[in-house]
């Protein structure tokens, strides 16, 4: 039995609550910042509805074993706020967030051997503070060294696969390559079902090509039809799927733009490899959104 907090039980969260409760075997707690009464994860043939133990301040927190962290990108610092009285020894600290800087930005906060950067492949959307839409398999891959076999073993006999790699930077690039594309639902805040268009899916496949080109630059290993299966991907999801970027823009929120186009713009630069479609994306949707 581990006692596990969820520091932002929204979407990604939510899901992961709603499975390590499932299992019986944890203590969960949900570190929220506001009451949720319970948690509901509805999924195409089933429903989790499970009442774990909530915060709602950082000063209510006490020590755990482990802190899963699935605020937004944009939210660290107020992430962080939790760790001092959740892990007064140590407890690691799983980052489940998109992007590839994990590490860097809770390097400010954390001592670098307890975090656990996480790349989570789990379409999820939340219809209410306490409902969840979990819309397709869970996965998730980590680190094959002692703290990412400590993480996948919480989730044992789960529905959450848990893939422990020796090529982390790959993992986490080739996420970024479906994210890239994800900003062209934000940018028309129209959900999945737009990639069908030919013209969307071309610019699709632009997107992800640059994001491929800046991830090899960084040492991931991406094969070069990645943008195509990136693209088949969205194809393949329901049309009125609403990714995370997206979902942030309907509600009026900020969103991680700079974690994911941002990112290849960014690392493009250090490279000296031009990102023209990832710059206009990211100075549109930021113009949209200022
Ligand atoms: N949704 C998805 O399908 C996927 C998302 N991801 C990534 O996972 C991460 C989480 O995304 P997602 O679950 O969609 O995000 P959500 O916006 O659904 O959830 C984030 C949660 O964090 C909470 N939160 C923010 N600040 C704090 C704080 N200081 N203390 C406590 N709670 C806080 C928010 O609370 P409040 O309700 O008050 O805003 C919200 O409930 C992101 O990096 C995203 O890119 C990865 C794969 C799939
Ligand atoms: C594209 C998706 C749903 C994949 O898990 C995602 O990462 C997001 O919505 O942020």
């Amino acid at each position: 039995m581990k006692r596990i907090a969820i520091v932002g039980p929204g979407a990604v969260g939510g899901v992961v609550a709603g499975w390590l409760a499932h299992t019986g075997r944890h203590e969960v707690i949900l570190c929220s910042r506001r009451p949720l009464p319970e948690l509901v994860v509805e999924l195409s043939d089933r429903r989790l509805t499970s009442r774990p133990l909530v915060f709602t301040d950082p000063a209510q927190a006490t020590p755990v074993d482990w802190i899963l962290v699935t605020t937004k990108a944009y939210d660290v610092p107020g992430a962080a706020l939790w760790i001092k009285n959740l892990g007064p020894s140590g407890a690691p600290v799983a980052v489940l967030q998109n992007g590839v800087e994990h590490r860097e930005r809770f390097a400010p906060y954390l001592s670098a051997d307890r975090i656990v950067p996480v790349v989570v492949d789990c379409p999820a959307e939340r219809v209410s503070p306490t409902h969840i839409r979990q819309r397709g398999p869970a996965k998730m891959a980590v680190s094959d060294d002692l703290l990412g076999q400590d993480f996948a073993a919480l989730f044992a006999n789960t529905a959450v696969d848990v893939t422990l790699t020796a090529d982390f930077k790959t993992a986490v690039w080739r996420k970024l390559c479906l994210n890239t594309a994800g900003v062209i639902s934000a940018l028309i805040m129209k959900p999945s079902g737009v990639m069908h268009d030919a013209q969307l899916g071309e610019l699709s496949l632009a997107l992800v090509r640059e994001c491929i080109v800046v991830g090899r630059a960084e040492g991931a290993v991406l094969p070069d039809d990645l943008a195509e299966a990136v693209l088949q991907n969205y194809r393949n999801a329901p049309p009125d799927s609403v990714n995370s970027l997206h979902g942030d823009r309907i509600a009026g929120r900020p969103t991680e733009l700079d974690a994911r186009n941002g990112a290849v713009v960014r690392f493009g630069r250090k490279h000296g490899i031009p990102t023209p479609c990832n710059q206009m994306a990211v100075a549109l949707l930021a113009a949209m959104s200022s």
